[in-house]
């Protein structure tokens, strides 16, 4: 009976490679296939010259250790990494639905069971990364992939942290931060939450509920909480009123991972099989 135990020493010459699936972070990312058992992943190519001129050595290698420490339906899988001279090889679980932002643009904006479906989701997946003491806080729809099934998997840990008190440093697009990141003043899970209003405002009316032409005016609006509904009838008060709840300036009043997942909206709207049970 092969040994269970994942092989810990992988190399090149144990994949296939095939065609490339785009441009990440500090690299390229391929389709690839590990010889033997004929598994499809992504395999991510990092230049090791691109880590040292960032000196974010110790960064990635506690990113490396934060993911292949997450285990969850909702969480993209890094199931290891290896290196040659000059490269680091992330081993990535392969999405095959590819960015929800492309399925986002094409149809301009989702119906509500499909974006209360991808926030129960998230939700999800937020309280066992906060449960496991990381805060995502770069949660936006490029991080965002869909599997086989369109189920959702948050991706591209780049700038998580293992968080055992606040933290100060400033990371992701404008559009996504919550207030306390925007002033760079100390923040906690609560940012995630913040930023899952955010999303589903999106993910309802194809915009993000803060742009503006300018970085400055988006500033503004997200410190103002510059909240305006378009007058459409395709979002339910339900909805609107889970998101009024989440864009809360005061971190401590936004509605808690838990009561989002007992909001009658969600309760309503969300396909349970969409969104993995506790
Ligand atoms: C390309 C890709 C990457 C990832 N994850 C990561 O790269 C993690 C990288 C990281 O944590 C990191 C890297 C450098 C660095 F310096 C730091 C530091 F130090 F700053 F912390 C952190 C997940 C999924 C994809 C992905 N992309 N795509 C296409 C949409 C292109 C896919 N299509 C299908 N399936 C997929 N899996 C994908």
């Amino acid at each position: 009976m092969a040994s269970e135990s994942p092989k810990k020493n992988w190399s090149i010459n144990d994949f296939e490679i095939g065609k490339p699936l785009g441009k990440g972070k500090f690299g390229r990312v391929y389709l690839a296939r590990e010889s033997k058992s004929k598994y499809i992943v992504a395999l991510k190519v990092i230049f090791k010259e691109q880590i040292e001129k960032y000196r974010l050595q110790h960064q990635l290698k506690r990113e490396m250790a934060i993911q292949t420490s997450l285990r969850h339906p909702h969480v993209l899988r890094l199931y290891g990494w290896f290196h040659d001279a000059e490269r680091i090889f992330l081993i990535l679980e392969y999405a095959h639905g590819g960015e929800l932002y492309g399925e986002l643009r094409r149809v301009g904006y989702l119906s509500e069971q499909q974006a209360a479906t991808y926030i129960a989701s998230l939700t999800h997946a937020l309280a066992y990364c906060h449960e496991k003491h990381v805060i995502h806080r770069d949660i936006k729809p490029e991080n965002l992939l869909l599997d086989h099934e369109g189920r959702l998997k948050i991706a591209d840990f780049g700038w998580s942290v293992q968080s055992k008190n606040k933290r100060h440093t400033m990371c992701g697009t404008l559009d996504y931060l919550a207030p306390e990141m925007v002033e760079n003043k100390a923040h906690d899970y609560a940012v995630d939450n913040w930023t899952l209003g955010v999303l589903c405002y999106e993910f309802l009316y194809g915009v993000p509920p803060f742009e503006a032409d300018s970085q400055a005016d988006t500033f503004q609006r997200i410190m103002k909480v510059d909240l305006t509904f378009p007058s459409t009838p395709h979002v339910s008060t339900e909805a609107k009123d889970l998101i009024i709840q989440l864009l809360v300036k005061d971190s401590a009043k936004r509605l808690p991972l838990d009561k989002i997942l007992k909001h009658p909206w969600i309760i309503m709207n969300a396909d349970p099989n969409g969104s993995f049970p506790e």
